[in-house]
């Protein structure tokens, strides 16, 4: 961590020239004179030949952990041109040369939003058909100079304050529910796999929070709103993510060509009646406060829910829990002992300000496994962008891409950047300004100007209420990714 406090901080430098509420750290378009200018290292290979075998290292051969390192060892650099998946042959429109951005200081730029911007680009050049939203464009593909993001950014924030009377509530009488199945199933087979109760306990809750509909009032989406979700989600990201089946059947079969949104139109029509019908009240909101068309709200509305807030926290919680139930250094004795001296009988919103344990745990799982890998940012202008060690030129229009695994492991930012401190951030605060989970630091502030996680103080405060509730309620927990094999009750 020695270099740390010479670094620019990540926080964006601004965001536009008619942003009233623009942070005003130092700006990163201004490299520090003394790092020298180098080229670009790394190649973008023959026409349809370099993009093929890009895609089959970062896929098959390698995966992508490998892919973005063993580049970086070989060129020296953070910073690189590659190409990145779906591309040929039947990605013909979409152009698979990026330039990496593989350190907190180069990818911090990707939050500038004066140097970039991210029309259409939340997952690459690849778009998935605007067919699966209704024929819209929803708010994680605008640009922030786009009126319409203004309007629909701040109505997410919105329906976030406006849910935080409720959200303690729903969030553990969801979590009893879910518990009730899983300690139920652990006494009587020894274990349980756990995706499909906690699938379904965030379904619930989020759709009560977020869209104030009750899912007991629909059995048909209470039994499998969040299979839909699951459906509509993998038939959008299938071209762009390595899913670990027999290879080159993936190959030929997942990633060589973009599905069709008829295939789960039916699922996604049945949920956008039930938001019409069961979440009136917001949707009215949406409507007369925000200036959006019923149907702009509804298609958001199912995006932040489906993509954002399920998408995010069925990758996220599954890693929290295998995290904290495989520990084997006493961790768990740790935070119980915070959370019963600490957390107060009845968990609020408040709690979580008594539990830095927990929280720093929270953090480290979301710095060691970013739920959203990739990110990318369009290049606005020319302009240099800066890495720890070297600057090099952007041409307008090139696309950058961060691999959040890797710039989460900046050795000149965190200490032992490969393992797990469950007390890292409690020890130093500091270090808040370069955990970028959110598309932008944790120290950040989400805002019509920019495209930082509307969820970026949400999502761990959920994470750590989550945690909160379960050392309440066990003593004890062991389990994985996927199953719970021993659940001890509080004595
Ligand atoms: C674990 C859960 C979550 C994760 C990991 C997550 C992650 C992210 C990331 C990485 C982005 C930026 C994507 C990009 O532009 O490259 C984003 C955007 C966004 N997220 Fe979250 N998110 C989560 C939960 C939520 C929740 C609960 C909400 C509810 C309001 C939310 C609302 C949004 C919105 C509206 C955007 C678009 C921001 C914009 O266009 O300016 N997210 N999220």
């Amino acid at each position: 961590m020695s270099f740390m406090m010479s670094l620019t901080p990540g926080i964006p430098s601004s965001s536009s020239s008619s942003s009233p509420s623009a942070p005003s750290s130092p700006p990163l378009s201004s490299p520090p004179a003394s790092l020298p200018v180098r080229t670009i290292p790394g190649t973008y290979g023959w026409p349809l030949l370099g993009p093929i075998s890009d895609r089959l290292d970062y896929f098959w051969f390698q995966g992508p952990e490998t892919f973005f390192k063993k580049r970086t060892d070989k060129y020296k650099s953070t910073v690189y041109r590659t190409n990145v998946p779906p591309s040929f042959p039947l990605f013909l429109n979409v152009n698979p040369n990026v330039v990496a951005v593989l350190d907190c200081k180069s990818f911090s730029y990707l939050f500038d939003m004066d140097l970039v911007e991210k029309k259409n680009i939340l997952v690459g050049d690849f778009m998935p058909s605007v067919s699966f939203t209704g024929g819209l464009r929803t708010c994680a593909y605008l640009d922030s100079t786009e009126p319409q993001h203004a309007k629909i950014k701040n109505f997410a924030m919105d329906i976030l304050k406006r849910s935080s009377k409720v959200w303690v509530p729903e969030l553990t009488a969801n979590l009893s529910t879910m518990f009730d199945t899983i300690e139920a199933e652990v006494s009587k087979d020894g274990s349980a796999s756990y995706l499909i109760p906690l699938q379904k306990f965030i379904f619930n809750f989020l759709t009560k929070c977020l869209v104030g509909a009750d899912t007991a009032s629909s059995p048909k989406i209470a039994e499998s709103g969040y299979a839909m979700l699951d459906r509509w989600l993998a038939l959008q990201l299938l071209p762009t993510v390595k899913i670990g089946l027999l290879q080159p059947l993936e190959e030929i079969l997942l990633h060589s060509f973009a599905y069709p949104s008829f295939l789960v139109s039916g699922d996604y029509n049945k949920l956008f009646q039930f938001v019409k019908e069961q979440g009136k009240e917001v949707v009215k909101r949406g409507e007369t406060e925000f200036g959006l068309s019923q149907e702009e709200v509804i298609h958001n509305l199912l995006f932040v829910l489906g993509f954002n807030g399920f998408g995010g926290f069925s990758v996220f919680l599954p890693t929290l829990i295998s995290t904290i139930a495989s520990d084997t250094t006493g961790l768990q004795d740790k935070i119980v002992k915070e959370v019963r001296e600490k957390a107060g009988s009845t968990l609020t919103l408040d709690s979580v300000k008594n539990l830095p344990l927990v929280q720093s745990v929270v953090y480290e799982t979301l710095r060691c496994n970013p739920p959203v890998p990739l990110q990318f940012a369009r290049a606005r202008k020319d302009f240099q962008l800066s890495s720890h060690d070297s600057v090099f030129d952007i041409k307008k229009g090139e696309l950058l891409c961060g691999y959040q695994p890797q710039v989460m492991k900046d050795e000149k930012v965190f200490d032992e950047p490969e393992t797990f401190q469950p007390d890292r951030f409690l020890k130093n605060q500091e270090l808040l300004n370069y955990l970028y989970w959110s598309n932008g630091p944790q120290t950040g502030s989400p805002s019509q100007y920019n495209k930082q996680c509307a969820g970026k103080d949400t999502v761990p405060l959920t994470a750590s209420l989550f945690v909160a509730y379960v050392f309440q309620r066990y003593d004890s927990i062991t389990g994985t990714a996927t199953s719970i094999t021993a659940l001890e009750k509080a004595k």
